[in-house]
């Protein structure tokens, strides 16, 4: 794991977005793996904008998202088919066609399931996948017993997330406990990992995802199997790591490496 800790959300944001500008310039038909909630968005707005710059774009592109609530259609604001469209599709230059996000409205969930894994696969695999982290250390909706080698299936949501995600539904509102999430084993076989996490709220996720041991009990500690991930966040997030100092080592050192490696 590559932990990169800064200062603050902005800087968390900009660190991401460059990862995935500089993929979309390396390989303009990137596939990239896309995520929910509310850290993503400045990394999004950050993306916008240098497309809006013209310097990135996705016209090549194809994005697969994590998850979506079993239930909704991709009209409601709660969805999280809604939630892209608003917060970065309509805002680039990609094309929707090539957008993919769980089908909450399946007629039969368990077929949807299996085909966003044959798209995924006919679409090559995800260059680079976006990751959140909830405070109960879940990835996608890979809630804590999720098999750390699963595919995208139907997974019912604790009482803690449906808890954490009631901000967004109004009072009274019909909230989904159940959702499609791409697997574990799904996440894990993206070429890159890209996880960001922010606030004092993520601290001990973020400490049984990077200390802990490897365990269904925190999703995001199957992390540690993968060979390109890239854990971005701020200090409060990173305040219950116990070897942070080391962290902060590494990344120095590894800033330097890259600075030889560009003059060469
Ligand atoms: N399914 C999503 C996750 O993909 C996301 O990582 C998590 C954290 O959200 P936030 O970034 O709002 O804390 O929320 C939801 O449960």
């Amino acid at each position: 794991m590559q932990i990169v800790i800064l200062d603050d959300a902005a800087q968390v944001a900009a660190y991401g977005a460059n990862i995935f500008a500089k993929q979309l310039l390396k390989k303009p038909a990137s596939v990239l793996g896309l995520a929910t909630g509310s850290t993503p968005v400045a990394l999004y707005q950050q993306l916008i904008e240098k497309n809006k710059a013209g310097d990135i774009s996705f016209s090549q592109a194809t994005t697969f998202n994590l998850d979506e609530y079993l239930g909704l259609t991709g009209e409601h604001p709660q969805s999280y088919r809604y939630f892209m469209n608003e917060q970065l599709f309509n805002h680039v230059d990609i094309d929707k066609q090539n957008t993919h996000v769980p089908p909450g409205d399946a007629v039969n969930p368990l077929v949807a399931c299996t085909e966003y894994e044959q798209k995924i696969t006919a679409a090559g695999g995800v260059d680079v996948q976006l990751l959140g982290i909830g405070r109960n250390g879940h990835i996608g909706f890979n809630e804590p017993s999720s098999g750390l080698t699963s595919r995208t299936r139907v997974k019912t949501l604790t009482k803690a997330t449906i808890e954490d995600n009631a901000r967004f539904f109004a009072e009274g509102e019909y909230q989904p406990h159940l959702s499609i999430t791409m697997g574990i084993g799904t996440i894990l076989e993206a070429k890159k990992v890209v996880l960001l996490a922010t606030g004092a709220s993520k601290a001990d996720a973020v400490h049984s995802m990077v200390e802990g041991p490897l365990m269904a009990k925190c999703p995001a500690s199957a992390l540690q199997l993968h060979k390109d991930a890239v854990i971005i966040i701020d200090k409060a997030a990173a305040s219950k790591l116990e070897d942070l100092e080391f962290y902060q080592h590494i990344e120095a050192e590894n800033q330097k490496l890259q600075a030889h490696l560009a003059t060469l």
